[in-house]
């Protein structure tokens, strides 16, 4: 498997040692991530030093560019500074005084720096007065010896260095992180000892640090996209998210547990191959539903009757490994055995009864002519089925897994009720979502009747056909259809892998210091409410 045919070539992967190594996290949210947060509007940058004052090339990225080896290189001299350096860093951390941070150890100073630039969107005032040995700029700038960026706030500067500095562990003040109103406008300033090594706008460096993953990227992928993407990326702000309800969901607890009432049964229904069904069931029972697991084997040997569920969900996945096309193998199960097929119709046609189906069930949804049915073909077709909705490959032609920002619109979906006109982050991660309708007219139906519930939408909060603002470049954006009673909602991209702050890649920090929840756990709680409206 480690080799791949290149026309008539054969290009084997050389061996690799790799070593994983596992350690627990007391709590996942107390995590740093290199993006600069310029709190405030300016950071502090410090830089912890476990080189012990060496600046070593061998075997670095930069020697690698000049096609050379070196002749020595970084190693952990002095392993006691480097226990009191993790010490001290993890108790800043514990105490979320760190707002950013990199190693310099895979590319040296300058490309941690940059990388966190890149990535924060914002520009860097750096003067590296710290060196004592006099070192080559070169040098300072490249060599990958241990050591931390941190950025920490103006305010708490001081006593970080000092934390340092009690445990004898060598941390200099660099620079500032500095937030200016478009990207275009930051600026990266490098100087050493008082010298300008450099000067540029933070876009175009960031053009050139892109340029090799984007020539790679010509190789794997649509290169429309591509030229697509990288157009985009110096235009790129953040995304404007928007939650109306957001006093819902600052400081909620779960009511629908709370419930004297019977709790509503939902199916978490899997077929060979899926996913996500754990994170669905959570947050389903986090809504407060008594919640199923079976599988399609269930259905088939009439061991699971539906009857007794008031909501079912397709979860998503790889069904039968995706041949013949994402869920065709799911979809014959339930089309060619008539019992699986009566089950599901009668569910369908209950008008007590919800279902959802995500990514791979979205894309069974379709199959099944739950959401945009042809209806002259269902009249005409002998299995009462007529599908109008197809999910055709992305055009990127690969698998997309992004954080895709999704506004939500005017529809009758029951679970999207007092939530329009929400624009947050979700998972999208799928190789077919765009959506192709059979005809013309079913779109313009769809249309006309609000049928599409969600879209992708850009930085503006507009909805888009650009990648990667949409990942599959599906009409208008669209990302999600209901029925016309708005009781089915099929949708790509996945709300149960993002209904907890902390699994949601990215939000503004506002938010993510003060959502218990992310605005995607209405949707459940809603589908809850729906249920006990209607019992
Ligand atoms: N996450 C998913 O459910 C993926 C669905 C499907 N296997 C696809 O790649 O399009």
């Amino acid at each position: 498997s480690m080799a791949a045919r290149v026309g008539e070539k054969t290009v084997k992967s050389p061996g690799t040692l790799v070593i994983s190594a596992y350690a627990a996290c007391p709590d996942i949210t107390m995590t740093v991530t290199p993006d600069l947060k310029c709190p405030d509007n300016k950071g502090c940058l410090l830089m912890v030093d476990l080189g012990g004052g060496c600046r070593r090339l061998g075997g670095s990225a930069l020697a690698q560019c000049y096609k050379q080896l070196g002749d020595q290189s970084p190693d952990l001299d002095q392993p006691d500074v480097f226990r009191k350096a993790f010490n001290v860093t993890q108790k800043l951390i514990g105490e979320r005084r760190v707002s950013a941070g990199h190693d310099i150890s895979d590319g040296g100073l300058i490309t941690a720096v940059l990388e966190m630039a890149f990535a924060g969107n914002c520009g860097v005032n750096i003067n590296l007065e710290f060196d004592q040995e006099n070192h080559k700029a070169i040098e300072v700038l490249f060599s990958e010896e241990l050591g931390l960026i941190l950025e920490v706030p103006y305010s708490e500067s001081t006593n970080v260095l000092g934390e340092y500095s009690a445990q004898d562990v060598p941390c200099y003040l660099i620079g500032h992180s500095v937030k200016s109103s478009t990207p275009s406008d930051s600026l990266v300033n490098v100087s050493i000892k008082g010298n300008e090594v450099l000067k540029e706008k933070m876009t175009v460096l960031r053009d050139v640090w892109e340029e090799t993953s984007f020539q790679l990227e010509r190789y794997q992928t649509n290169p429309k996209c591509v030229t697509q993407e990288q157009a985009g990326l110096k235009e790129r702000l953040e995304p404007q998210y928007h939650v109306p309800f957001e006093s819902e969901i600052i400081s909620f607890t779960p009511k629908g547990r709370n419930t004297r009432r019977p709790h509503p049964k939902v199916a978490v229904l899997r077929e060979e191959g899926s996913n996500s069904d754990r994170e669905m069931a959570a947050v389903l029972h986090m809504a407060g539903f008594e919640v199923w697991d079976i599988n399609m084997e269930d259905l088939c040997t009439e061991r699971i009757n539906l009857d007794q569920f008031r909501g079912l969900v397709f979860v998503g996945g790889f069904s039968y490994a995706d041949v013949c096309g994402s869920a065709k193998g799911w979809a014959a199960t339930a089309l060619f055995n008539h019992k699986v097929q009566e089950q599901l119709l009668k569910y369908k046609e209950r008008d007590d009864t919800f279902s959802l189906g995500v990514c791979n069930g979205c894309q069974l949804m379709a199959l099944l002519g739950w959401v945009a049915p042809d209806e002259d073909l269902k009249e005409n077709s002998n299995s009462g089925v007529g599908q109008g909705l197809f999910l055709d490959h992305n055009l990127s032609e690969r698998f997309e897994c992004r954080f895709t920002t999704v506004k939500i619109l005017d529809s009758p979906a029951i679970m999207f009720k007092g939530m329009e006109d929400t624009v947050f982050g979700m998972w999208s991660a799928h190789g077919e979502g765009r959506m192709v309708f059979r005809s013309e007219e079913i779109y313009q139906d769809v249309c006309r009747d609000n049928l599409v519930a969600v879209k992708y939408v850009d930085d503006q909060g507009k909805p888009t056909e650009t990648y990667p603002f949409n990942p599959n470049g599906s009409r208008d954006g669209i990302a999600a259809l209901c029925s016309d009673d708005g009781r089915h909602l099929a949708i790509m991209p996945h709300p149960e892998r993002c209904f907890l702050p902390w699994q949601c890649a990215w939000m503004p920090q506002e938010m993510r210091k003060n959502y218990d929840v992310s605005p995607w756990y209405k949707m459940f709680q809603n589908a809850f409410d729906w249920c006990l409206g209607q019992s």
